[in-house]
């Protein structure tokens, strides 16, 4: 689903360069629930960012589903990551402005869902997540597992097959992780949605089927299935 070709980032600085990534290869498949490990400024949000379509590489090639993303028009990367791509955010990022509801109806507009068909999404959503009795509030109204709820439901809304997550519980109390994690595995296990997160938790972490360890931008060769070690 995801190949990655010798993927290198760079800022320009000074005369030279500033390397974020360097000569990162890898292949992650459809199914998989993949944690990105790492000190902080490895490159691991960088790396994220570009497996979502949010930022380009500086050189090296990525695929998606096959197809050669540096090669995509703008359009048809656009539609890629509305159809195909969620994107979970630590700090929630939802629309201060909108309630529950408008929160994760708002993919649906940009997907060109007619009335009901939105409505009927919307409303399977907030049952699965238990927050139906929440649908007006706003999010300031919310307490932060409830945010990161309606911010997994907003990423899952379009039905995307991977979810890219950024510490999608950097903000929350243990036990609100424990329940994002869950929803995770569930997702992937049930739903069978890819899913690839960042973390600085090892506890995360062992959700998730694989651990990739990033180090000054370099990806640690020797990251290990945890099925292999018999985690799981
Ligand atoms: N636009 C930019 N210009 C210059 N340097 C940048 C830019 N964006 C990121 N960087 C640098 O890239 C490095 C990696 O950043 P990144 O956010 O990917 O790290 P990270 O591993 O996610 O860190 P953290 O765990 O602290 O979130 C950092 O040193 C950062 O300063």
């Amino acid at each position: 689903m995801i190949q990655l070709r010798n993927v290198s980032k760079y800022y320009p600085a000074g005369f030279g360069r500033v390397y974020v990534l360097r000569n990162v290869t890898l292949d992650i498949n459809q199914g998989e629930f993949v944690s990105i490990m790492g000190p902080s400024g490895s490159g691991k949000s960088t790396l994220l960012h570009i497996l979502g379509l949010l930022e380009e590489p500086s050189e090296g090639e990525y695929f998606f589903d096959d197809q050669p993303v540096q090669k995509l028009s703008e359009k048809r990367r656009t539609e890629l990551h509305r159809t195909q791509i969620g994107f979970v955010f630590q700090a929630y990022h939802l629309i201060d402005e909108l309630t529950v509801y408008e929160n994760i109806e708002t993919p649906l507009l940009y997907k060109g869902l007619n009335g009901s068909e939105r409505k009927s999404r919307v409303a399977e959503l907030l049952d699965r997540f238990n927050m139906v009795a929440k649908k007006d509030l706003f999010p300031a109204q919310l307490s932060g597992g409830q945010q990161q709820l309606v911010g997994i439901a907003r990423a899952l809304a379009a039905g995307p097959s991977v979810i890219f997550a950024d510490e999608p519980t950097g903000n929350l109390h243990s036990d609100q992780a424990r329940d994002i994690m869950e929803l995770f595995r569930e997702l992937n296990q049930k739903d069978g949605v890819t899913i690839v997160q960042v973390t600085h938790s090892e506890i995360n972490a062992e959700y998730g089927t694989r651990i990739l360890r990033l180090k000054d931008g370099w990806l640690d060769d020797s990251a290990v299935k945890l099925s292999e070690q018999g985690v799981k």
